[in-house]
Protein backbone atom coordinates (compact mmCIF):
# COMPACT_ATOMS: atom_id res chain seq x y z
CA UNK A 1 0.00 0.00 0.00
CA UNK A 2 1.61 3.75 -0.73
CA UNK A 3 2.14 5.46 1.99
CA UNK A 4 0.13 8.71 2.56
CA UNK A 5 1.51 11.79 2.07
CA UNK A 6 2.02 13.56 5.83
CA UNK A 7 -0.49 16.51 5.07
CA UNK A 8 -3.64 16.34 2.62
CA UNK A 9 -6.27 18.86 1.91
CA UNK A 10 -9.15 16.81 -0.05
CA UNK A 11 -12.30 19.38 -1.54
CA UNK A 12 -12.27 21.51 1.08
CA UNK A 13 -14.88 24.36 1.61
CA UNK A 14 -15.35 26.54 4.43
CA UNK A 15 -18.29 29.10 4.99
CA UNK A 16 -18.23 30.95 8.25
CA UNK A 17 -21.84 31.88 8.82
CA UNK A 18 -22.55 35.10 9.35
CA UNK A 19 -25.20 36.64 12.07
CA UNK A 20 -26.35 39.67 9.72
CA UNK A 21 -25.42 39.65 5.89
CA UNK A 22 -24.18 36.93 3.65
CA UNK A 23 -21.97 34.01 5.09
CA UNK A 24 -17.97 34.33 4.37
CA UNK A 25 -16.46 31.62 1.70
CA UNK A 26 -13.20 31.12 2.84
CA UNK A 27 -11.91 28.43 1.64
CA UNK A 28 -13.43 26.56 -2.21
CA UNK A 29 -12.05 22.93 -3.26
CA UNK A 30 -9.00 23.15 -1.76
CA UNK A 31 -6.56 20.44 -2.62
CA UNK A 32 -3.41 19.68 -1.92
CA UNK A 33 -0.70 17.48 -0.48
CA UNK A 34 2.38 17.83 1.04
CA UNK A 35 4.83 15.23 1.60
CA UNK A 36 6.85 13.82 4.86
CA UNK A 37 9.95 16.50 5.39
CA UNK A 38 8.82 19.00 3.04
CA UNK A 39 9.14 22.18 3.03
CA UNK A 40 5.91 23.90 1.53
CA UNK A 41 4.74 27.74 1.74
CA UNK A 42 1.55 29.14 0.99
CA UNK A 43 1.33 32.88 -0.40
CA UNK A 44 -2.21 34.16 -1.49
CA UNK A 45 -3.87 37.76 -1.28
CA UNK A 46 -5.02 39.00 1.87
CA UNK A 47 -8.29 37.48 3.63
CA UNK A 48 -7.71 34.14 0.92
CA UNK A 49 -8.08 31.93 3.66
CA UNK A 50 -4.53 30.97 4.51
CA UNK A 51 -4.89 31.31 8.47
CA UNK A 52 -8.15 29.78 7.87
CA UNK A 53 -6.35 26.50 6.40
CA UNK A 54 -3.68 26.72 8.73
CA UNK A 55 -6.32 26.25 11.64
CA UNK A 56 -8.35 23.32 9.93
CA UNK A 57 -4.97 21.47 9.74
CA UNK A 58 -4.28 22.40 13.18
CA UNK A 59 -7.88 20.61 14.70
CA UNK A 60 -8.67 24.06 15.84
CA UNK A 61 -11.74 23.91 13.74
CA UNK A 62 -13.43 21.44 11.35
CA UNK A 63 -14.38 22.57 7.62
CA UNK A 64 -17.92 22.64 6.27
CA UNK A 65 -16.97 20.19 3.54
CA UNK A 66 -14.13 18.13 3.03
CA UNK A 67 -11.45 15.78 4.59
CA UNK A 68 -8.32 17.05 6.24
CA UNK A 69 -5.75 14.15 6.75
CA UNK A 70 -2.20 14.04 8.44
CA UNK A 71 -0.62 10.89 7.63
CA UNK A 72 -4.01 9.58 6.23
CA UNK A 73 -5.63 10.47 9.79
CA UNK A 74 -8.82 12.64 9.88
CA UNK A 75 -7.76 15.57 11.86
CA UNK A 76 -10.66 16.48 14.31
CA UNK A 77 -8.74 17.46 17.20
CA UNK A 78 -5.48 19.67 18.47
CA UNK A 79 -2.87 16.82 18.03
CA UNK A 80 1.14 15.81 19.67
CA UNK A 81 2.34 15.58 15.93
CA UNK A 82 1.66 18.84 14.67
CA UNK A 83 3.67 21.81 16.56
CA UNK A 84 2.21 25.45 15.53
CA UNK A 85 4.35 28.94 15.99
CA UNK A 86 1.98 31.87 14.90
CA UNK A 87 3.38 35.22 14.26
CA UNK A 88 3.62 36.24 17.56
CA UNK A 89 4.53 34.10 19.90
CA UNK A 90 1.99 34.29 22.74
CA UNK A 91 4.36 34.12 25.90
CA UNK A 92 3.72 34.41 29.33
CA UNK A 93 5.84 37.14 30.31
CA UNK A 94 5.76 36.24 34.04
CA UNK A 95 7.10 33.28 33.07
CA UNK A 96 10.93 32.29 32.37
CA UNK A 97 11.82 31.45 28.83
CA UNK A 98 12.10 27.35 29.75
CA UNK A 99 8.60 27.62 31.91
CA UNK A 100 7.40 28.89 28.61
CA UNK A 101 9.06 26.37 26.18
CA UNK A 102 7.71 23.49 28.47
CA UNK A 103 4.61 25.36 29.22
CA UNK A 104 2.46 23.02 26.85
CA UNK A 105 3.41 20.32 28.80
CA UNK A 106 1.97 21.54 32.36
CA UNK A 107 -0.92 22.84 30.08
CA UNK A 108 -1.67 19.30 29.34
CA UNK A 109 -0.35 16.96 32.56
CA UNK A 110 -0.42 19.58 35.14
CA UNK A 111 2.96 18.97 35.72
CA UNK A 112 6.39 19.34 34.41
CA UNK A 113 8.96 16.39 34.86
CA UNK A 114 13.00 16.57 35.27
CA UNK A 115 13.06 14.77 31.82
CA UNK A 116 10.49 17.62 30.12
CA UNK A 117 13.00 20.29 31.35
CA UNK A 118 15.95 18.66 30.02
CA UNK A 119 14.23 18.37 27.04
CA UNK A 120 13.53 22.10 26.81
CA UNK A 121 16.57 23.23 27.76
CA UNK A 122 17.29 20.90 24.63
CA UNK A 123 15.31 22.40 22.87
CA UNK A 124 16.87 25.92 23.77
CA UNK A 125 20.24 25.13 22.69
CA UNK A 126 18.70 23.94 19.37
CA UNK A 127 17.29 27.47 18.87
CA UNK A 128 20.70 28.59 20.69
CA UNK A 129 18.86 30.52 23.77
CA UNK A 130 20.38 27.48 25.70
CA UNK A 131 21.84 30.47 28.55
CA UNK A 132 18.85 32.22 28.59
CA UNK A 133 16.17 29.47 30.14
CA UNK A 134 16.25 31.23 33.27
CA UNK A 135 15.26 35.05 32.02
CA UNK A 136 11.95 36.08 32.12
CA UNK A 137 10.60 36.15 28.13
CA UNK A 138 9.53 39.93 28.08
CA UNK A 139 13.15 40.92 28.58
CA UNK A 140 14.17 39.28 25.19
CA UNK A 141 14.23 41.01 21.73
CA UNK A 142 11.51 39.75 19.11
CA UNK A 143 13.62 37.91 17.38
CA UNK A 144 14.57 35.59 20.37
CA UNK A 145 10.70 35.84 21.98
CA UNK A 146 10.17 34.04 18.28
CA UNK A 147 13.06 31.18 18.90
CA UNK A 148 11.31 30.60 21.72
CA UNK A 149 8.08 30.27 19.97
CA UNK A 150 9.84 28.09 17.66
CA UNK A 151 11.74 25.86 20.85
CA UNK A 152 7.89 25.24 22.45
CA UNK A 153 6.31 24.10 18.90
CA UNK A 154 9.23 21.37 18.98
CA UNK A 155 8.95 20.24 22.27
CA UNK A 156 7.28 17.38 21.75
CA UNK A 157 8.85 16.48 18.33
CA UNK A 158 6.46 17.15 15.83
CA UNK A 159 6.58 15.54 12.45
CA UNK A 160 5.06 18.33 11.37
CA UNK A 161 5.36 21.80 11.94
CA UNK A 162 3.05 24.78 11.16
CA UNK A 163 4.03 28.29 10.86
CA UNK A 164 1.86 31.31 10.19
CA UNK A 165 3.77 34.22 8.88
CA UNK A 166 5.99 33.36 12.25
CA UNK A 167 8.59 36.40 11.16
CA UNK A 168 5.98 38.84 9.92
CA UNK A 169 6.30 41.13 12.71
CA UNK A 170 10.14 41.61 13.31
CA UNK A 171 12.30 44.14 11.98
CA UNK A 172 14.12 43.20 7.91
CA UNK A 173 17.46 41.94 9.46
CA UNK A 174 16.19 39.94 12.20
CA UNK A 175 13.59 38.24 9.31
CA UNK A 176 16.51 37.14 7.42
CA UNK A 177 18.67 35.87 10.48
CA UNK A 178 15.49 33.89 11.52
CA UNK A 179 14.68 32.56 7.74
CA UNK A 180 18.20 31.44 8.18
CA UNK A 181 17.74 30.20 11.13
CA UNK A 182 14.70 27.83 10.50
CA UNK A 183 16.91 26.43 7.79
CA UNK A 184 19.37 25.22 9.68
CA UNK A 185 17.05 24.20 12.49
CA UNK A 186 14.74 22.06 9.68
CA UNK A 187 18.30 20.98 8.78
CA UNK A 188 18.88 19.71 11.71
CA UNK A 189 15.60 18.11 12.96
CA UNK A 190 14.05 17.66 9.51
CA UNK A 191 9.89 18.54 9.91
CA UNK A 192 7.46 18.49 7.00
CA UNK A 193 6.85 22.20 7.57
CA UNK A 194 3.60 24.30 6.16
CA UNK A 195 5.06 27.98 6.08
CA UNK A 196 2.19 31.14 5.65
CA UNK A 197 4.12 34.33 4.71
CA UNK A 198 2.89 37.43 2.40
CA UNK A 199 6.76 37.40 1.34
CA UNK A 200 7.89 35.75 -1.89
CA UNK A 201 11.50 35.94 -1.48
CA UNK A 202 10.72 34.09 1.70
CA UNK A 203 9.08 31.75 0.45
CA UNK A 204 11.76 31.53 -2.46
CA UNK A 205 14.64 31.06 0.23
CA UNK A 206 12.78 28.47 2.28
CA UNK A 207 10.35 26.39 0.10
CA UNK A 208 10.51 23.32 -1.76
CA UNK A 209 7.15 24.34 -3.31
CA UNK A 210 5.09 26.98 -3.04
CA UNK A 211 1.63 27.31 -3.58
CA UNK A 212 -0.12 30.45 -4.39
CA UNK A 213 -4.01 30.78 -3.33
CA UNK A 214 -6.74 32.41 -5.25
CA UNK A 215 -8.45 35.10 -3.77
CA UNK A 216 -11.27 34.67 -1.40
CA UNK A 217 -12.52 31.87 -1.96
CA UNK A 218 -8.88 30.46 -1.63
CA UNK A 219 -8.02 27.41 -4.04
CA UNK A 220 -4.85 26.69 -5.47
CA UNK A 221 -4.07 28.80 -8.41
CA UNK A 222 -0.68 27.67 -8.97
CA UNK A 223 2.20 25.05 -7.41
CA UNK A 224 5.56 26.16 -7.96
CA UNK A 225 8.70 23.65 -6.97
CA UNK A 226 11.58 25.92 -6.28
CA UNK A 227 14.87 25.04 -8.39
CA UNK A 228 17.25 26.43 -5.98
CA UNK A 229 20.02 23.59 -4.70
CA UNK A 230 19.92 23.16 -0.74
CA UNK A 231 21.44 23.70 1.71
CA UNK A 232 20.35 27.94 1.22
CA UNK A 233 21.98 30.77 2.40
CA UNK A 234 21.41 34.70 1.41
CA UNK A 235 23.92 33.85 -1.54
CA UNK A 236 20.73 32.12 -3.06
CA UNK A 237 19.17 35.27 -3.17
CA UNK A 238 21.50 36.21 -5.80
CA UNK A 239 21.13 33.42 -8.15
CA UNK A 240 19.69 35.64 -11.47
CA UNK A 241 16.98 33.06 -11.39
CA UNK A 242 15.65 34.31 -7.76
CA UNK A 243 14.79 37.51 -8.88
CA UNK A 244 12.99 36.18 -12.02
CA UNK A 245 11.06 33.83 -10.10
CA UNK A 246 9.83 36.08 -7.52
CA UNK A 247 8.56 38.58 -10.70
CA UNK A 248 6.89 36.25 -12.09
CA UNK A 249 4.73 35.14 -8.97
CA UNK A 250 3.83 38.51 -7.90
CA UNK A 251 2.17 38.96 -11.55
CA UNK A 252 0.59 35.47 -10.53
CA UNK A 253 -0.52 37.02 -7.60
CA UNK A 254 -1.44 40.43 -7.98
CA UNK A 255 -2.90 39.97 -11.97
CA UNK A 256 -6.41 38.56 -12.48
CA UNK A 257 -5.96 35.25 -14.94
CA UNK A 258 -7.89 36.04 -17.92
CA UNK A 259 -7.10 32.53 -18.88
CA UNK A 260 -5.48 29.97 -16.85
CA UNK A 261 -2.26 30.50 -18.90
CA UNK A 262 -1.63 33.93 -18.05
CA UNK A 263 1.35 34.73 -16.38
CA UNK A 264 2.65 31.31 -17.34
CA UNK A 265 7.07 31.60 -17.11
CA UNK A 266 8.45 31.58 -20.67
N1 LIG B 1 -14.04 32.71 12.72
C1 LIG B 1 -14.42 33.41 11.65
N2 LIG B 1 -15.68 33.84 11.51
C2 LIG B 1 -16.08 34.53 10.41
N3 LIG B 1 -15.26 34.83 9.38
C3 LIG B 1 -13.98 34.40 9.46
C4 LIG B 1 -13.50 33.69 10.59
N4 LIG B 1 -12.17 33.40 10.37
C5 LIG B 1 -11.86 33.94 9.18
N5 LIG B 1 -12.94 34.54 8.63
C6 LIG B 1 -12.99 35.19 7.32
O1 LIG B 1 -12.55 34.25 6.34
C7 LIG B 1 -11.71 34.88 5.36
C8 LIG B 1 -10.34 34.24 5.35
O2 LIG B 1 -9.65 34.60 6.56
P1 LIG B 1 -8.14 34.16 6.85
O3 LIG B 1 -7.73 34.81 8.13
O4 LIG B 1 -8.02 32.71 6.74
O5 LIG B 1 -7.39 34.85 5.61
P2 LIG B 1 -5.82 35.08 5.39
O6 LIG B 1 -5.54 34.70 3.98
O7 LIG B 1 -5.05 34.39 6.44
O8 LIG B 1 -5.74 36.65 5.58
P3 LIG B 1 -4.44 37.59 5.86
O9 LIG B 1 -3.51 37.36 4.72
O10 LIG B 1 -5.02 38.97 5.82
O11 LIG B 1 -3.88 37.20 7.19
C9 LIG B 1 -11.69 36.36 5.74
O12 LIG B 1 -12.69 37.03 5.00
C10 LIG B 1 -12.04 36.37 7.22
O13 LIG B 1 -12.68 37.58 7.57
Amino acid sequence: MQTPPAIRFNSIEQVFPATTGAPTHALSGLDFTIGRHEFVSVLGPSGCGKSTLLRLLAGLMLPSAGKVEVFGNPVREPRDDVGIVFQRPTLLPWLSVIDNVTFPIRHKRGRVSKEDRRRGQDMLELVRLGDFADKRVDALSGGMQQRVGIARALLLDPDILLMDEPFSALDALSRDEMSLELLRIWRERPKTVLFITHSIPEALLLSDRIIVLSERPGTVRDEIVVPFARPRSLETMADPRFNEMANSIRRRLFTHPVNQTEGEPA
